[in-house]
């Protein structure tokens, strides 16, 4: 029987900070997590419990103390800056309980950003930042600007810029934590649809327990392990 090499995987992961009064905190305590290509997984957990930590050191924004991380066998921990930036521009999206969309720009320049970060034509830039705005149903929005959406709109604009350069992974960390119940549902329902039609994997951190129940696969996180 031939085994599927995850897509990602982690062995080992701990990490610590050194906390003033508290002295060495341990927030991962020898985690060990894998995904295969093409999963959406949820990761539940108690406030405190290492989810948004984990999240960071998969996604390599940060490093952990010790242990490895995997994409596709190549060891991501302790690789070149360089090809750690190039990983996160264009292999992962990221998405954030606060949108982070750059007030002064369109919806429509908003999701081009990373395309014309790797310098992308801006005629095709444009294209392919439009089409997604349509896919996740703002295709009436594209002039506006944060301040003028709502706030579902304003993290519609964030899923399609993370979805703009392609990634393979998408790593979202309660995503819909600003969000009223309906239009969280909506939203995780595009995540679904997403992964479905495009194939992006997703790793999605939610408080959510009925998005959580709704996914194949749900990952619960204790006191900095997975549980
Ligand atoms: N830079 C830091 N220095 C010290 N402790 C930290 C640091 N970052 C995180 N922690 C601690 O690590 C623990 C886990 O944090 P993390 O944000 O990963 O939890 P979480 O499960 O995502 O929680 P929530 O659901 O509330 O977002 C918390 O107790 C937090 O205080």
């Amino acid at each position: 029987m031939t085994e599927t090499r995850p897509l990602i995987e982690a062995h080992g992961i701990t990490k610590d900070y050194w906390h003033e009064s508290k002295g060495l905190v341990q927030v991962l305590r020898g985690v060990d997590f894998a995904m295969q290509a093409g999963e959406v997984v949820a990761l539940v957990g108690k406030s405190g419990a290492g989810k948004s930590t984990l999240l960071h050191v998969l996604g390599t924004l940060d490093e952990p103390t010790t242990g490895t991380v995997c994409f596709e066998g190549e060891e991501l921990v302790g690789a070149d800056e360089l090809r750690l930036a190039d990983f996160r521009s264009s292999t992962v999206g990221f998405v954030f309980q606060s949108h982070y969309l750059l007030p002064e720009f369109s919806a429509l320049e908003n999701a081009m950003m990373p395309l014309l970060v790797r310098r992308v034509h801006r005629d095709e830039a444009t294209e392919v930042a439009r089409k997604i705005l349509e896919r996740v149903g703002l295709g009436h929005r594209l002039d506006h600007k944060p301040s003028e959406l709502s706030g579902g709109e304003q993290q519609r604009v964030a899923l399609a810029r993370a979805l703009a350069p392609r990634p393979r992974l998408l790593l979202a960390d309660e995503p819909t934590g600003n969000l009223d119940a309906k239009t969280a549902a909506a939203i995780h329902e595009l995540l679904v649809e997403l992964n479905r039609e495009l194939g992006i994997s997703c790793l999605v951190v939610t408080h959510n327990e009925a998005l959580a129940r709704e996914l194949p696969r749900c990952v619960e996180m204790r006191d900095g392990l997975v549980v």
